[in-house]
């Protein structure tokens, strides 16, 4: 669906985008997570031909793309992280707006802006204008009207920054509900949890550089992290904790307000072995659980940073 080669773009001595290279098939969510600043919206930018780019090329259906290639373009669906509505339109004419540049039949149009409306969950608010609309019905509403054409491809930059928990979850089962039928979906955002829960595949950016692109799966067997096992513990001391250090596989150890948390590199029998250790050494303990590493580990192994740094 799109194939994004070598990409650099230089804002003077700034390079936002430094050698991207990404492929995105149909029917992905495809994930773009990188902290602020790293590069997301230029992507995006580049890859709808709004910004020109200094190296590299950008195919989406299998042509190149161009500013003038409208016969692409029209299989595009964007969703911009600043909200595009017209003030002085209602949100049904807003809807309604939007659609009419791609679909030019009013009774195809029609159904189309109510299908919309309907999967927003914006029927109770057709009336309005956007500056009476809370902000997480206005992110519903920017979302409606890129959507209701129905493009191939839907493009979302961070569509739930500033947003209520209620509207996040509507607008992420929509997403979901999109990619179902048929749409091939870019997500780009900061929130690991989001990606994590949505896309199939991903790619993680660090200062314009994809330092990771995969599935889940795949970018956590990246890092050399395996699980953490984290420990409620009552009575431990300094000299248990040197020698758990000794335990095979274990990479870290952390003590805090009664947590332990012990980072270990994969292998067969790592919780038994820390379970052993606590019953053998008459460590009194209440929770015990393992986690996987997260898209947070993955970045702070590759760049030695946290994502929401
Ligand atoms: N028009 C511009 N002129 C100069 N520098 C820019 C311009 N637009 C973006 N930048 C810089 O390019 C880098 C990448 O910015 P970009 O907006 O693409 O990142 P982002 O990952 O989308 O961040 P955010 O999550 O904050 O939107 C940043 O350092 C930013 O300051």
């Amino acid at each position: 669906m799109i194939k994004i080669q070598n990409l650099v773009k230089r804002y003077g001595e700034l390079v936002a985008l430094d050698h991207v290279n990404i492929q995105i098939d149909e029917g992905e969510i495809f994930g773009l997570l990188g902290p602020n600043g790293s590069g997301k919206t230029t992507a995006i930018n580049c890859l709808l031909s709004l910004l020109k780019f200094d190296k590299g090329t950008i195919e989406i259906l299998g042509k190149e793309m161009t500013p003038s290639s409208y016969d692409i373009k029209r299989n595009i669906g964007i969703v911009m992280q600043n909200v595009a509505v017209f003030d002085e339109l209602t949100v049904y004419e807003n809807i309604d707006y939007f659609c009419g540049l791609y679909i030019t039949d009013n009774k195809k149009r029609k159904e189309l802006v109510k299908e919309a409306i309907n999967f927003v969950a914006l029927n109770d608010f057709i009336k309005f204008h956007p500056p009476k609309l809370s902000g997480g019905l206005l992110r519903r509403l920017n979302i409606a009207c890129g959507i209701a054409h129905k493009p191939k491809i839907i493009i979302l930059d961070e569509p739930t920054v500033a947003v209520d928990p209620q509207s996040r979850n509507k607008i992420l089962e929509g997403i979901k509900k999109l990619n179902e039928q048929g749409a091939t979906i870019i997500y780009t955002s900061h929130y690991m949890e989001e990606i994590e829960q949505l896309c199939s595949r991903l790619a993680i950016l660090d200062k314009g550089k994809v330092i990771a692109c995969g599935t889940k799966e795949e970018i956590k067997g990246m890092i050399s992290l395996g699980e953490k096992i984290v420990v409620e513990t009552f009575n431990i001391n300094n000299s248990h904790l040197n020698k758990m250090r000794e335990i095979p596989n274990v990479v870290e150890i952390e003590h805090k307000a009664n947590m332990l948390t012990v980072k270990q590199k994969n292998g067969p029998s790592n919780l038994v072995n820390i379970i052993n250790f606590i019953t053998e050494n008459n460590i009194s303990y209440g929770k015990i659980y393992s986690e996987q590493p997260t898209l947070n580990d993955v970045f702070l192994e590759i760049t030695g940073k946290e994502l929401r740094d």
